[in-house]
């Protein structure tokens, strides 16, 4: 866990806020390990392994097994030349992929984007992946960062209570990115 709590407070840092230990206690206090198993798939075209979405949390861990199949989309941005594409992740031995959850996002008034990424399965060999999500204590309440609104001169998103966000995104099934929705402002 001092991995994750390093790298949280250095992307903070590198946005101008300096993360005392016991706002980082706040932010990665509950750990979630799934283990996922995707079996081989017959006709992996019309089978999703996961679908498209963002974590929902601060920071994921995720190890995955030497298969492959996780992607992530590259968001579309018309003024770098970017189309919005899905890359895959290819597996790397003793390597771990980390997710920028969505209250990176918030906290971060949308400098760092969560990452949204879905999973494919494979005809020939079943996979494995373990990821560890780090979520904010259930009470907390999370809006962006005084020092990074005041930077931007707005704020993208409302203040609310963790919990609240969780029930909302179990609540509805995958569907990309829309999980934020819930704590934009102005969101039509
Ligand atoms: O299996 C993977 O590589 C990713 C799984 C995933 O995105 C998730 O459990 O949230
Ligand atoms: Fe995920």
């Amino acid at each position: 866990m001092s991995m994750v709590r390093k790298l949280l407070q250095v992307l903070l840092e590198n946005l101008g806020v300096k993360l005392e230990d016991s706002m980082i206690d706040v932010l990665v206090d509950k750990k979630m390990v799934n283990m996922n198993y995707y079996p081989t798939c017959p006709n992996p075209d019309l089978t999703v392994g996961v679908g498209r979405h963002s974590d929902m949390g601060t920071l994921t861990i995720l190890l995955q097994d030497g298969i492959g199949g996780l992607y992530v989309k590259i968001e579309e941005d018309s003024e770098f030349g970017k189309k919005g594409e899905w890359v895959e992740i290819p597996p790397v031995p003793s390597a771990l992929v980390i997710n920028v959850g969505d209250m990176v996002q918030v906290l971060s008034n949308g400098k760092y984007k969560s990452a949204e990424h879905r999973v494919r399965t494979t005809s020939t060999k079943s996979r494995v992946s373990i990821p560890i999500f780090t979520m904010p204590n259930a009470t907390a309440k999370i809006a962006p960062f005084p020092e990074v609104v005041e930077k931007d001169g707005n704020t993208l998103y409302k203040e609310f209570v963790f919990v609240d966000y969780m029930k909302n995104f179990f609540s509805n099934a995958h569907d990309g990115k829309k999980s934020l929705d819930f704590a934009k402002i102005n969101s039509a």
